[in-house]
């Protein structure tokens, strides 16, 4: 007998230009050596320029979706990416509730890098009442956070401030991406843990606008470590070391905001015999 792979679920949208959304999550789930199911919860028609357009998926096909794999396989962690609208999100809350997916990561997508809404203005307060409270990982950028909080984030104190009104609203650990911040020299992002405990994530801010999935690929990493057994505090700082080297590391896809190498070796780890 061997032993059970490790599994893991995206709930999400798809991205077919490759590099964002469920796209995203399947390569970055296995480049981390964890086998990715995928519940699609909307279609985009995207590429690295923009968001050309999208549909949600009917409630019946996501429930569908939800069953088909809780029936066969055993999830170990879950994340939640584009949820596109309200009856999508109380969906996706529905199910979630319904089935032990392991813990769950909540990437509160918004907006995309081009400008596009892949969630709706009236889904935000659904997602903040309904599926803040189940995120055991809540991953917002800084204008997610602000949506959220109702608060304008420009510094770091602002970000601590946020981190902890998330948790107030019901978040156990969160993690305020400062992808979008004015620092030109760093890439830093804010960790509070549920016990209290709390630091700082820095990275050198890459000058490249190949940043298409960031967040996408950040959110899988820590889901996937999730679901190895990794600590939160370890699966953040895996998911941080993991995302910088897929920017620093780039390949050269499309014409505009261009995708992740996926491909990218965090340095001084060993992959050997990982399966
Ligand atoms: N230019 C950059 N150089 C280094 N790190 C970056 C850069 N841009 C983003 N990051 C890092 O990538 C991670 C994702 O942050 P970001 O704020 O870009 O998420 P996001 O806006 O949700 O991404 P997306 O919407 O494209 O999926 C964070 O750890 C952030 O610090
Ligand atoms: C489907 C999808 N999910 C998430 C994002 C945000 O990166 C995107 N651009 N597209």
């Amino acid at each position: 007998m061997i032993n059970e792979t490790i599994q893991a679920l995206t709930i999400a949208g798809t991205d077919s230009g490759g590099g964002a959304g469920v796209m995203a999550d399947i390569k970055t789930m296995q480049a981390r050596y964890v086998f990715s199911a995928a519940v699609v919860v909307a279609v985009t028609a995207q590429n690295t320029i923009g968001v050309a357009d999208f549909m949600a998926m009917p409630k019946q096909l996501i429930d569908e979706q939800f069953k088909a794999v809780a029936d066969d396989l055993k999830i170990r962690a879950a994340k939640t990416g584009m949820l596109a609208d309200v009856p999508t999100v109380k969906a996706v809350v529905e199910n979630i509730k319904q089935y032990d997916l392991g813990p769950l990561t909540v990437d509160p997508v918004m907006i995309a890098k081009g400008g596009a809404r892949l969630l709706s203005e009236d889904a935000i307060q659904t997602v903040k009442q309904e599926l803040l409270p189940l995120a055991t990982v809540l991953t917002p950028n800084l204008p997610e956070a602000a949506e959220l909080t109702g608060m304008t984030i420009q510094s770091a104190d602002d970000m601590l401030v946020a981190s902890k009104q998330l948790q107030v609203l019901g978040a156990k650990n969160v993690l305020v991406k400062g992808g979008h911040g004015s620092s030109n020299n760093e890439s830093a992002d804010f960790v509070l843990l549920e016990d209290g405990n709390s630091f700082w994530l820095t990275s050198p801010r890459v000058e490249t606008n190949r940043t298409h999935g960031t967040g996408d690929t950040l959110s899988s990493c820590i889901t996937a470590e999730l679901a190895k057994g990794q600590s939160v505090e370890e699966a953040i700082r895996i998911g941080k070391q993991y995302v910088s080297a897929t920017i620093s590391q780039g390949i050269q896809v499309g014409h505009g905001h261009g995708p992740l190498n996926h491909w990218a070796r965090v340095e001084g780890e060993n992959n050997d015999n990982k399966i």
